[in-house]
């Protein structure tokens, strides 16, 4: 390879370097100093969408020139030694050595900690047996849940939602609820909410797009959202408060649906069912589902078990919401949805930087794994989607991009909400 590819990648840092001081200096915002304690305002440079993008744009350029000038057998030793530093990280915070974590406060901090903690035990346990699982010419090609690397190793006989039932592991499902408050930190604040955005963000000749989410305040009063497989009800804490005029039902197993939030409670506008999302949905009229990192947690021949539910309990108007990380190739994608779906395609990053973006854009990949380890599944691209909503009677319409920042480094598990109608389609 000649030189030309770090001039390419080192122009591209630098303007982007430029754009992120403009952008600062508009906003009066700086970028975290390495040598200060970590504080909440330390990233409110992000807020911008451009200093995000040019955030990301520096990011993936050093990554990927750390990438073309490392020595190999450097970064492969990187790669097979990261679990000394999940060790050291997990004695840390359970040993409460990281106060850090709590500066902002117990509800900003505690879903972060138990979610890292749930990564350092659980998930990391099971990731350890992977081997074995690839190994096993009886597993290797499983998408049984019950196959899985923590099925089997860890959960001795019970995938994770089962090994949650058991009284022994209540600590641990207590964790896993909390935890996915901590899921919150790697997204936009009220994701949900973020309606009414479509902003257009010109960096570096390169045009991003943000779309919203939904039009809620468009929504007929009385209209019904079910959150499907809704946990203890976070996600809809904050449009049950603005948008008083919904009624929200939040369903989960018998277990999970033991520790509903309070708030939630006390704010009257939302319920709580034991709802099995493989059992018939009780018939009534809905004007939204919504599934939130429901679809990634099961394999296909399961995900269409569930939408059949929700699609034979479904209504013509009915919508349904889904919020998942959308694969991208780290390869150029030309796939022409236009006219079929609304903001299919996502941003690609600049050349010569990987597609996908490479290195700063870890998240979704790595819960691909996850997903793996724990049920045999996988996260998503947009094409595996299509197929999957078409086998149950959806039609995939529009996808949606997080605003403002859907890039940015740890919060690239990038959750693309997708916008489903009933249509003729039905079988
Ligand atoms: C990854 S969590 C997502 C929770 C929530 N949607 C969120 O984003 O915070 C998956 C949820 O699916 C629930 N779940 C698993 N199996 C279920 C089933 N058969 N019926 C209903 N919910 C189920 C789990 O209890 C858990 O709360």
């Amino acid at each position: 390879m000649t030189l030309s590819k770090l001039h390419d990648l080192l122009n591209l840092l630098t303007n982007a370097v430029t754009q992120l001081e403009e952008a600062c200096t508009k906003n009066g915002t700086s970028i975290p100093d390495l040598d200060k304690p970590f504080n909440t305002s330390s990233e409110d440079f992000r807020k911008d969408p451009t200093a995000a993008l040019a955030a990301n744009i520096i990011g993936a350029a050093a990554l990927h020139i750390c990438a073309i000038i490392n020595p190999p057998q450097i970064s492969l030793f990187d790669i097979a030694s990261g679990t000394q530093k999940s060790a050291a990280f997990r004695i840390c915070l359970e040993s409460n050595v990281a106060e850090i974590l709590q500066e902002a406060g117990p509800q900003n901090t505690s879903g972060l900690a138990a979610l890292l903690s749930f990564q350092l035990d659980e998930a990391s346990k099971a990731l350890a047996h992977m081997w074995e699982v690839f190994s096993d010419p009886t597993t290797v090609k499983s998408n049984e849940p019950s196959q899985s690397a923590f099925t089997k190793f860890v959960g001795r006989g019970k995938t994770l939602w089962e090994y949650y039932d058991d009284p022994e592991q209540d600590f641990r499902r207590h964790r896993f609820n909390i935890g996915m408050h901590g899921v919150q930190r790697f997204q936009p604040e009220n994701i949900i909410l973020s309606s009414e955005f479509a902003i257009n963000v010109l960096i570096n000749d390169y045009l991003f797009r943000y779309d919203p989410v939904y039009d809620w305040k468009a929504v007929p009063a009385g209209s019904a959202l079910v959150d499907v497989g809704g946990g203890v009800g976070t996600t809809q804490l904050c449009l049950a408060k603005e948008f008083p005029q919904l009624k929200i039902i939040i369903q989960d197993r018998s277990h999970v649906w033991r520790e509903k939030d309070p708030d939630a409670l006390e704010s009257g506008r939302v319920s709580f069912e034991a709802q099995d999302f493989f059992e018939p949905q009780p018939q009534r009229d809905v004007s939204f589902f919504f599934l939130k990192q429901i679809l990634h947690d099961w394999p296909d021949e399961y995900c269409i078990k569930i939408l059949t539910q929700l699609r034979k309990a479904a209504s013509p108007n009915t919508k349904l919401l889904s919020m998942d990380t959308v694969i991208q190739h780290a390869c150029h994608d030309n796939s022409d949805f236009t006219g079929v779906i609304n903001g299919a395609m996502p941003d690609e990053a600049p050349f010569p930087l990987l597609a996908n973006w490479g290195a700063v854009n870890p998240m979704g990949y790595r819960a691909d794994m996850i997903m793996l380890a724990f049920f045999n599944s996988r996260e998503r691209t947009l094409r595996d989607a299509i197929s999957l909503f078409e086998k149950s009677g959806w039609r995939l319409t529009e996808r949606c991009l997080e605003a403002p920042d859907p890039l940015r480094g740890v919060q690239c598990q990038v959750k693309a909400h997708w916008r489903y109608n009933c249509g003729q389609t039905y079988m």
